[in-house]
């Protein structure tokens, strides 16, 4: 058993949004293939993201997150902990924010050519995933066409490359790749190699592994999205487990969040008599920075 697989071309749109629903409700994720993101644009992300982590510590650190005033750069191995009562995670990654929303760190040029170019080139496109997947969102939450546009205006985009070293013999115990985390935004598109390892809880408790299915996405969402819908859909826990000693893993998240001045408050066709509204209003921006507040171990 694992979670839904869904080709966008594979049925009408109101189809599709039904399947999604019941998957969002259910386990909170989905795969999703002919969703139209060239495969080029994935590949050439993933090379540059290798070239980048293959160069030395030290070089990398020049672009480490705490030399930035935003939450953009390189992350070395032990700097969060996203389950904060485990040691740390056994990953390194580098975020990438909207350019328009503040500057990012970008490595030199000479050092890993074409990095620039491809991680535009893959925002730009997962971008527009994330948007034809809102737009299932408001079909399957039976909400009129453009709904969340007004949320959406500037949305806080990030792309995370990540980066689990080969897993050592001996780690710290109940030390992880990734820890046990939800993501806390509107939508989290995931793109992984082949090593495994990815788990979600289903709502028994027991771990679900997340198959690597060649060129699809991991669709989830995150606690705004659950805040939002009423609990209708489900912010899934989920972690990273070392599949076997010495394989690494390489994956891209990119989150979509709302506008930082967006207000989540429970959407209409989400509450009623037997479902009040269960969360007070908060900005999307207000509810990410206090997000990173609990997660990092250096700050
Ligand atoms: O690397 C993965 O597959 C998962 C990463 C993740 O869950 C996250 O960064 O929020
Ligand atoms: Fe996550």
């Amino acid at each position: 058993m694992t979670i839904l697989l869904l080709d966008l071309e594979s049925a009408p749109p109101a189809e599709l949004a039904r399947r999604l629903d019941d998957a969002l409700r259910a386990d909170g994720f989905v795969a999703v293939t002919g969703h139209g993101v060239p495969a080029d644009v994935v590949a050439a992300a993933f090379d540059a993201s290798r070239r980048f982590f293959a160069l030395p510590e030290a070089v990398k650190c020049r672009w480490h997150i705490d030399r930035w005033p935003l939450h953009r750069g390189f992350d070395p191995v032990g700097w969060q902990a996203l389950d904060p009562n485990r040691p740390a995670d056994l990953k390194e990654s580098f975020y990438l924010g909207v350019e328009a929303l503040g500057p990012n760190q970008w490595p030199d040029e000479a050092l890993v050519p074409g990095f620039r170019a491809a991680l535009d080139a893959y925002a730009a496109a997962l971008r527009t995933l994330a948007a034809r997947m809102m737009g299932l969102f408001e079909l399957a939450l039976s909400l009129p066409p453009r709904h969340f546009d007004v949320y959406t205006r500037r949305p806080n985009c990030v792309t995370r490359l990540l980066h689990y070293p080969p897993a050592p013999a001996v780690v710290l115990p109940g030390q992880l790749g990734c820890g046990a985390h939800t993501d806390w935004g509107a939508l989290t598109l995931l793109a992984q190699d082949d090593a495994g390892g990815l788990q979600v809880q289903r709502a028994d408790g027991r771990w679900l592994d997340v198959e690597p299915v060649p060129g699809a996405f991991v669709v989830n969402i995150g606690d705004m999205t659950r805040r939002w819908t009423n609990d209708r859909w489900r912010s899934t826990m989920h972690r990273v487990v070392p599949r076997r000693v010495g394989i690494e893993r390489w994956s891209i998240a990119f989150f979509f969040d709302l506008d930082a001045d967006a207000l989540v408050a429970p959407l209409p066709t989400c509450v009623d008599a037997a479902h009040p509204a269960r969360y007070a209003p908060i900005t999307a921006g207000e509810h990410l920075a206090e997000m990173y507040r609990r997660t990092t171990l250096s700050g």
